[in-house]
This record gives structure tokens, C-alpha cells and sequence, in this order.
């Protein structure tokens, strides 16, 4: 069936041809004609035009070259500022890689544990580990798409990575909204949807919540593997890539992706499947095999060749033998015998080199390099990075963000419900313990003391909040800004404002409770200001949440960090040293110190209104009470002596709002910079 089709995809290579090449109008811009100039973007517009019109109807093909790919792992550094040792060799992973995919072929690669198959799929998808040192050309087509054949393209990872709160549908939804192109209709995207779901076996499980594995109960293996692939296949790409395209589903689920696989190869598609031991049935399916060992490629072409192949070389597949198992078997390095199987890899490796069927590749490969358009790589390359990295415009992003974050806050215990049932523990707790303070010379040590505790609490409840949900989602963020779902500030900003409501609303509970079982100062303006300032400080600290998040690669590193971080600005909020005594080669860490700002206006926003503090005193008998008239040492006599005995300055009151507005922006802006880094920089 497969050859009938053959002429019939011929035709489509060189249709693509003619779509990826710019309409008339923009070459003559390129000779310096400008009768019927079209602008960059125009240009862009028509070339995704067609594209989205051609992948609804299933009608571009791909044909996929890659030549001398080599790939090499850098030493390690030796420590800190000493870089790589010099004596040290890059390691080769992936040696003099070739090859060719045309469209309608569904191409199995196979190879032992660490023979390099995902590394090839990584360098096909410009995906590149800081790592690895990458050489080698790869081309869509016969033009090098660089970075961008990421838009033309999906990739099916090896891991699965979803943001665990929603349900199997909903980030179907989400993947539609912002990942097919903008021309179709929000219905087709719906349909689209379901159209996967069905296809994919997800129609029972679409309404499950997809959950983590170890923390949150979801969906099963099997069922999240099918949904990266639905996840995927949601756009139709011309050309895909899968990575162990099987891997924790039954046989016959593993068959059932394969089918689908091999349908979608069928209509035009180029797939490249990484598949580890795949039984006689699913093997079958597969039109193409790449063989890989040791970074090599010891065979790529039919299965029926591979047979011949192998034999040629001496390792005849024995009858009712799963040619895949024979394969891997024959190539494996075994534990105790390395140099013999290494030179066997090497021998069948170089056995390819100088065999019909490697002469084969190269041809097709030569064919396809002198017909593509080197002056089409730098248009096409420019209009998909400049104008068209993203499907969706900014507003939608925002949009579907906004409601994913703010399910996601509705649904993950930790994010509301624990913490909102935390924070009337602990308040009630301090309340019961600070109760109904008197405002005397004992009263003053309490009030300080409640004061500081109110600051502290709201620092760790709400850093932790964040930095134990936030390096979770970072992976799931930087694959999704991979493959161009959005953009950083979009996902920064639309973070920010659904979490928004939860930082206020929690710290604000903690202030009722407190401020009035406490006894603070009695009156409605300084309830108030105090709980203005304690939500700056709860927000301050989201963001420095969000800085240690972002810095940090894990929960676990972000926990480690951030205690070390805290503890000296903790140190130097005034309550532990006094202002007046902080040793100067300290004062920058000071001057970052929301403790210390946060301190000095809500000691302030008490002691200024109190004019009388009571002294204790002794009566006749000799008791010691705050109404006789024989004082005893009286320490503070007003709020304002309290102020100046503490080095609060009441001056300072603005300049403290002031440099607390400084760091909840600064931090959020540092976030934001690392995170942008860190997108960019990502290989995900
Ligand atoms: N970033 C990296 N740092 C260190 N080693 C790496 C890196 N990437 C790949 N390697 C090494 O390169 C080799 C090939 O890795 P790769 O993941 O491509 O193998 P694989 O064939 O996909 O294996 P598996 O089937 O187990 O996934 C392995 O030895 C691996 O340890």
C-alpha cells in the first residue's frame, strides 16, 4: 500500500517546495525590484497562510536530511572559576550521524540504552544541551531551519510533563487556544480537541484531573503518555518527533500509539519514533529503521534490507526471531566483554559505511541538498522567528494563563485551602498567647515582640508558599515557552495577578485576627496601615519567593537557599540588634532588609499615638503596681521614647514605604530577568 502511495508524496516534496519559496512579489524586493513590495510580515502571514491551510488538509511533506552530525560532551568543570581540565577530551555521543526521511514514513530508531537516539533527536529539533558541542547540518526540505523547525514540528519527550491540576480535556483546550495557528476558528480548535481525544483513546479519562506522580493521584501511565502525544498531534506538524514513543504502556496500547503513528505517516507525515524493544506486531508497522550504536548508525532503511544487511555482516536473524531484539542484542556492550562488542559496532558500523544501502542514503541526501533554497532558509528562518514565534496573540496568552493559574489555585491544596487553614492556626495561636497585651513597661517588650512575630511569620509562610509550588512549574514553562505556546512576560504577569488574590486575602486574615486579640493600638487607621504594610511585606516576599524560585532548578534547591538568604535580613530587621548597633561593613545587607523597613513603620503606627505608658510602682505594703504613686526605674514614659530607644526615626515613614515598593518591584523584576534568561537559554 505504502509503495502505491510513493509517487503520490514525490509529488508533495515538490509542492513544499514551491510553498516554502516566497511569492513572486518578495523576490523581487530581494533583486531590488520594488513595483509590488511585500513587507516581512506579509510575507510571514502568506507563508503561515498556507501552511495552516495545507496542514489542515494534511498536504505538506517534509523531508528530513541531517549530515556529519556530530555531537560531543564537554568535559566537566573541575570547580569554580577553574573550567574544564585541559587534559580532559570531549566525549563523542553521536559520530558522523546521516541521514533521510521523506514524508509518509513512519521511521524507527533503535539502539541500546545511551547509543545516542534521544541526542539525535535533540540535534534534529535544535534542542542543545550547554553540555554538548554540536556540529552537523540538518535540513527541512533541503534548508537549514535552524531554531525554527520547531515551528513546523512537534516533539513527544521522553518525559511527560503537564501541570498536574487540570483535567486531561482542559489542557487539551489550553494546547489548542494558544498552539494552532490563529486563523482557525475557536470551534475547529474545539473540534480539534475532541477529534484527539477520540483518536487517541482519551474519551474516558477526559475529565480526570491529570495529577503528578508520587504527589497528586491522576491519570495512569499509559493515559498520560497518550496525552503528550494527543498534546502533540493537536496542530497535525508535518514533521514529528517521538521518544520512547511506548514506553510504560501495554502492548496493546504501545500497538494502538503505533497505528495511530503509522495513520498519520500514511497521510504525508515524516515521523521519527525512538522505541524501546517493540514486539514482532509494532515492529512491522514501521516503513524505515535507523539502527544506532555507540553514536553511530549501523544501519538505516527498510526492515526487509535490514535483514539482508545484517546478514550480510554475519549476524543472520535467526527464523521467528523479533528482528528489534536481535538487533539490539547483536550491537549491545556487554558488561566483561567490552572491546569485543565494541569492535563488533565498530566493524557492522563501518560494514554500513561502504554498503549499498548507506550509497543509497547519500544519494537521496545529495538530491535533496542541491534542490533546496539557501536564499528560502534566510526568509523563511526570519519570518518564523520575527513575527511568528507565537500562534496566539498576547491577550489570549494572558487569557488562558490567567484561567489555568487561577484553577490551578483553586485546586492544589497547598496553594489556598492549607494555607488559608495554617494561617487561622497560627494566628489564633499567637493571638491566645499575646492576649490583650497591656500597654505598660512589660507591654512594650510584648508589643515589639508580637509585632516582629507578625513580620516573620508572614516571611516564611509566604517565601515557602511559593518556592515549594513555583520550581515545580518551571520545567512545565520552559517546555511550553519552548515550543512557542507563549511568551515569559505573559506567563510572569499572569502568574503574578491570579496569585494575587491569595496574597492578600491570607495575610489580610492574619492581621484581623491578630491585631485585635493582640490589643494593638485601638483604632480603624492604624488597623489599617498595619494591614497595609504587612501585605507589602507578604508580597515582598512572594516576589523574593519568586527570585529563589528562579535561581533555583528544584524545590529542594530553593529550600536550601532560601533560609540562608532570609537569616540576615531577619538578623538585621531591628528587633534582634538594634538599628544604632549594626556593624557598617553590614549596612548594604541592612539597606535590603524588609524586616528592617516593615519593623520601624508598624513600631511607628503603634507607639506614635501613645502619650502615656504606666510605670510600675510600689504602694504602702511594698506591692508593686502600675497605679501607686512611688515609681520604680521607668523605662519608657511615652510611644516616642520607645521609638528612640528602639533608633525608629518617624522621618523615615515615607522613605520606609518607598524602599519596601523598592524591592517587592526589584525582586519581581530580578525574577523576571533570570526567568527570561533561563527561557532563552533553554534547551527544553
Ligand atoms: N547532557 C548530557 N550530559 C552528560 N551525558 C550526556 C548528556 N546527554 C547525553 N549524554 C550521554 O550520551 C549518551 C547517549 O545518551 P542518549 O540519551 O542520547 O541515549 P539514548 O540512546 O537515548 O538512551 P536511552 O534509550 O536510555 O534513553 C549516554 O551515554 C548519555 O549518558
Amino acid at each position: 500500500m505504502m509503495e502505491e502511495e510513493k509517487p503520490l508524496l514525490s509529488k508533495k516534496i515538490s509542492s513544499v517546495h514551491v510553498d516554502l519559496e516566497p511569492p513572486t512579489p518578495y523576490g523581487s524586493i530581494i533583486a531590488g525590484n520594488n513595483s509590488s513590495v511585500l513587507t516581512q510580515s506579509e510575507v510571514a502571514s502568506q507563508f503561515r497562510q498556507k501552511r495552516s491551510s495545507s496542514l489542515l488538509d494534511g498536504h505538506e511533506a517534509v523531508t528530513l536530511t541531517w549530515q556529519n552530525v556530530n555531537v560531543n560532551l564537554n568535559p566537566p568543570s573541575r570547580g569554580c572559576c577553574r573550567g574544564p581540565d585541559p587534559n580532559a577530551r570531549p566525549k563523542p555521543i553521536l559520530r558522523n550521524v546521516h541521514g533521510t526521511v521523506k514524508p509518509g514514513t513512519l521511521l524507527a530508531i533503535l539502539g541500546a540504552s545511551g547509543s545516542g537516539k534521544t541526542t539525535l533527536l535533540n540535534s534534529l529539533t535544535s534542542r542543545f544541551h550547554p553540555m554538548l558541542d554540536f556540529t552537523g547540518e540538518v535540513l527541512v526540505n533541503g534548508v537549514n531551519f535552524g531554531r525554527s523547525i520547531r515551528n513546523i514540528s512537534a516533539y513527544v519527550q521522553q518525559d511527560d510533563l503537564f501541570i498536574a491540576t487540570m483535567t486531561v480535556r482542559e489542557h487539551l483546550t489550553f494546547r489548542a487556544l494558544l498552539r494552532m495557528d490563529k486563523n482557525i476558528s475557536k470551534e475547529r480548535r474545539l473540534r480539534r480537541v475532541e477529534e484527539v481525544i477520540n483518536e487517541l483513546g482519551l474519551t474516558k479519562c477526559a475529565e480526570n484531573i491529570i495529577g503528578a506522580p508520587g504527589r497528586m493521584k491522576g491519570i495512569s501511565g499509559g493515559e498520560m503518555r497518550r496525552l503528550s502525544f494527543a498534546s502533540e498531534v493537536m496542530t497535525n506538524p508535518p514533521l514529528l518527533f517521538c521518544d520512547e514513543a511506548t514506553s510504560g504502556l501495554d502492548s496493546f496500547m504501545a500497538e494502538n500509539i503505533v497505528q495511530t503513528l503509522k495513520a498519520m505517516a500514511s497521510r504525508g507525515k515524516t515521523i521519527l519514533c525512538t522505541i524501546h524493544q517493540p514486539s514482532s506486531e509494532v515492529y512491522a508497522l514501521f516503513d524505515q529503521v535507523l539502527v544506532m550504536a555507540e553514536g553511530r548508525v549501523a544501519y538505516m532503511g527498510s526492515s526487509p534490507d535490514a535483514l539482508e544487511f545484517f546478514k550480510e555482516q554475519g549476524y543472520a536473524c535467526p527464523l521467528n526471531y523479533n528482528p528489534a531484539d536481535f538487533y539490539i542484542m547483536t550491537l549491545a556492550v556487554v558488561h566483561g566483554r567490552e572491546t569485543e562488542c565494541r569492535d563488533r559496532v565498530e566493524d557492522i558500523c563501518d560494514g554500513f559505511k561502504q554498503s549499498k544501502f548507506d550509497q543509497k542514503i547519500e544519494e537521496e541526501s545529495a538530491a535533496i541538498r542541491t534542490s533546496g533554497s539557501h536564499d528560502v532558509s534566510v526568509i523563511t528562518e526570519n519570518a518564523f522567528s520575527n513575527s511568528t514565534r507565537y500562534e496566539s496573540s498576547w491577550v489570549r496568552q494572558m487569557a488562558c494563563l490567567l484561567k489555568r493559574c487561577w484553577l490551578t489555585n483553586i485546586r492544589e491544596p497547598m496553594v489556598i485551602r492549607v494555607r488559608f487553614a495554617q494561617t487561622v492556626m497560627i494566628s489564633v495561636i499567637l493571638g491566645l498567647i499575646y492576649l490583650r497585651l497591656d500597654v505598660d513597661q512589660k507591654g512594650v517588650q510584648n508589643i515589639n515582640g508580637v509585632l516582629f512575630l507578625l513580620i516573620t511569620n508572614l516571611t516564611f509562610t509566604n517565601v515557602f508558599a511559593v518556592v515549594n509550588a513555583f520550581p515545580i512549574e518551571l520545567p512545565i514553562f520552559l517546555r511550553e515557552y519552548g515550543i512557542g505556546l507563549y511568551r515569559v512576560d505573559s506567563y510572569f504577569l499572569s502568574k503574578m495577578l491570579a496569585e494575587l488574590p491569595a496574597f492578600i486575602i491570607i495575610p489580610f486574615i492574619l492581621v484581623c485576627i491578630d491585631y485585635w486579640m493582640v490589643g494593638l493600638y485601638d483604632s480603624a487607621e492604624a488597623f489599617l496601615i498595619c494591614a497595609g504594610i504587612l501585605l507589602l511585606v507578604a508580597n515582598i516576599c512572594v516576589s523574593f519567593g519568586y527570585l529563589i524560585s528562579t535561581i533555583a532548578n528544584s524545590v529542594n534547591m530553593a529550600l536550601a537557599i532560601g533560609p540562608p538568604l532570609m537569616v540576615p535580613l531577619l538578623m538585621f530587621g531591628g528587633f534582634f540588634l538594634n538599628a544604632g548597633s549594626v556593624p557598617k561593613y553590614f549596612i548594604w545587607l541592612e539597606y535590603l532588609s524588609w524586616f528592617k523597613y516593615s519593623n520601624e513603620l508598624l513600631a511607628i503606627n503603634q507607639w506614635k499615638h501613645i502619650d502615656h505608658i504606666a510605670c510600675p510602682a510600689q504602694n504602702e505594703s511594698g506591692d508593686v503596681t502600675p497605679n501607686s504613686n512611688k515609681t520604680l526605674g521607668c523605662q519608657y514614659r511615652n510611644g516616642e521614647q520607645v521609638l528612640k530607644y528602639f533608633s525608629f526615626d518617624e522621618d523615615n515613614w515615607n522613605l520606609d514605604f518607598a524602599l519596601l515598593a523598592t524591592l517587592l518591584v526589584g525582586f519581581r523584576v530580578l525574577a523576571f530577568i533570570i526567568l527570561f534568561i533561563k527561557a532563552r537559554r533553554s534547551t527544553a
